[in-house]
């Protein structure tokens, strides 16, 4: 299984790119690189990242930066960037700005994921909150992946395109016992400052 960290796109709302961000005194995307490893799930861990970040990684070793035909094409287009250059049977998606993420959340969608997609009775899971679903935060299978490419081929970037057709389950935010708000999407400076208050 390979794990995906969305780390391209342009941070219009945040003003800066936000996988450079800190929180707590941790660099976002080296804060979700220690807790993905954390879960020993994954035999590679990606960040997916545009042609000008990608050397703002710290010399990060496992980079994709995004295929030329589908750049600037948001999250589908990072995420097919790695599928098409590493195949496997599942991936994990997180969004740069998902921080907070805990090995408890990702070992807990994997546990429900991983037999219901042996199974073919799956594609993708992940989690939502207050019923709006996050594709970022999600495990989908190889299955998809053909799916992408002719959504990408017909210029349609919603994720919503490929959950919607495929079969996908949400679990609540909820089902993770943790108070903690972990599944927090910093999107704004505000969020962040809000978080540390
Ligand atoms: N590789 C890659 N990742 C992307 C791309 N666009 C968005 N992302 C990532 O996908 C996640 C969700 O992105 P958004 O917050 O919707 O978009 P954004 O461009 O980062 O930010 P805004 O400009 O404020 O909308 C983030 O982790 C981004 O880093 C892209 O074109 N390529």
């Amino acid at each position: 299984m390979i794990a995906i960290i969305l780390a391209g796109g342009k941070s219009s709302r945040f003003g800066s790119p936000k996988a450079l961000a800190t929180i707590e005194g941790e660099v976002f995307y080296e804060k979700i690189i220690q807790t993905l490893n954390q879960t020993n799930l994954f035999e590679k861990v990606v960040i997916s990242s545009s042609d000008d970040l990608k050397d703002s990684f710290n010399n990060y070793q496992d980079i994709v930066v995004d295929l030329p035909e589908y750049e600037n094409n948001g999250p589908l287009g990072g995420i097919y960037s790695v599928m098409k250059k590493y195949d496997t049977e599942c991936y994990f998606v997180i969004a740069c700005d998902t921080p907070k993420i805990t090995e408890k959340a990702i070992s807990y969608l994997y546990q429900f994921f991983i037999s219901r997609v042996m199974e073919e009775q799956l594609d993708i899971a992940g989690y939502e909150v207050d019923g709006k679903k996050m594709p970022t935060l999600a495990f989908y299978s190889h299955r998809v992946e053909e799916d992408i490419k002719d959504a990408l081929d017909q210029e349609e970037f919603r994720m919503k395109k490929i959950y919607q057709n495929k079969p996908s389950q949400w679990l609540n935010v909820e089902f993770v016992n943790d108070p903690t708000n972990w599944y927090q999407n910093i999107n704004y400076i505000e969020d962040l400052e809000k978080n540390e208050l």
